[in-house]
């Protein structure tokens, strides 16, 4: 088993459970009493050309362990957007990242900026769950989904206002995610079977997606040099999680990393 097939039994064993104790109905109705989703694609693509950064509330990983208590994820995402965050990604996966829906929720209900559920989704189930805890985004996985599974989940989070941030590591995935309808594609740098991280994976699957999609450079940015790198590659937004986490003032590191997606010599290469 991969570490990606591992996580994934994990959540499907988590996702019966809440099946189990809430029927889709009430997350229905509570996505019926809901406010409309935030627009996650005009917030990541920024209004003056600058790269945005999608700050990450973290607390462990399978490749690192604990990388930090967060007590207060809802405190953390308001330094974020103090620091100048397009959008904050909330990790809601529990037994390998330490995450919850109600981060999720906590987090909606203190910052302005769109929210971004991250997690494996695997079923529409968690899609209205995503939603009903105030998501603006969602990412969904190429490599863990089936494509008739990932284009019904891409068309079921746009149905309910919300965006898919779709997850490739490749550019067969990239083509898989395009084909299946997505508006934003994350390029992740960190292989999801090996836990290895590559930053020359960027370059090589941007290339297959077009502008009018949004390119969002994800994982191993540990500074704003690596956030300049993204951005000369055609990056338009960069989604940091541990590098935010760990080091000890995140609204300063992520006006740090906006400053350096704003810099002056992108303006020629960056559309
Ligand atoms: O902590 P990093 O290296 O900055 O990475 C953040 C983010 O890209 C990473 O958390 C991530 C990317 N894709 C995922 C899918 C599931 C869980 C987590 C992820």
């Amino acid at each position: 088993m991969t570490v990606l097939e591992d996580i994934v039994a994990g959540v499907r064993e988590d996702l019966a459970d809440r099946q189990a104790r809430r029927p889709l109905e009430s997350l229905k109705e509570a996505v019926a009493a809901r406010p409309s989703a935030r627009d996650g694609v005009s917030a990541l693509r920024g209004g003056s050309g600058a790269l945005t950064i999608i700050a990450e509330v973290k607390r462990s990983s399978p490749s690192k362990g604990a990388l930090a208590d967060i007590a207060d994820p809802a405190g953390l995402a308001t330094e974020y957007e103090a620091g100048g965050a397009a959008a904050v990604s909330v990790l809601t996966e529990r037994r390998r990242f330490g995450g919850s829906l109600e981060d999720l929720e906590s987090v909606r209900e203190t910052v302005e900026i769109p929210v971004l559920r991250k997690d494996f989704v695997v079923s529409p189930y968690q899609v209205w769950e995503a939603r009903a805890h105030g998501a603006d985004l969602v990412l969904l996985i190429v490599a863990a989904l089936e494509q008739p599974v990932l284009t019904g989940l891409v068309e079921r989070v746009h149905s309910l206002g919300m965006t898919a941030v779709v997850e490739a590591h490749d550019r067969d995935e990239a083509r898989r995610a395009l084909d299946a309808g997505a508006r934003v594609i994350g390029i992740n740098a960190r292989d999801l079977h090996t836990l290895e991280v590559d930053r020359s994976v960027f370059p090589d699957v941007a290339d297959v997606v077009p502008d009018d999609v949004v390119r969002v450079a994800e994982s191993g940015v540990r500074g704003p040099h690596d956030v300049l790198d993204y951005a000369r590659a055609g990056a338009h937004a960069v989604l940091v999680g541990e590098a935010l986490v760990t080091g000890g003032n995140p609204r300063a590191a992520v006006a740090d990393m906006v400053a350096a997606g704003s810099h002056p010599s992108l303006r020629t290469v960056r559309r």
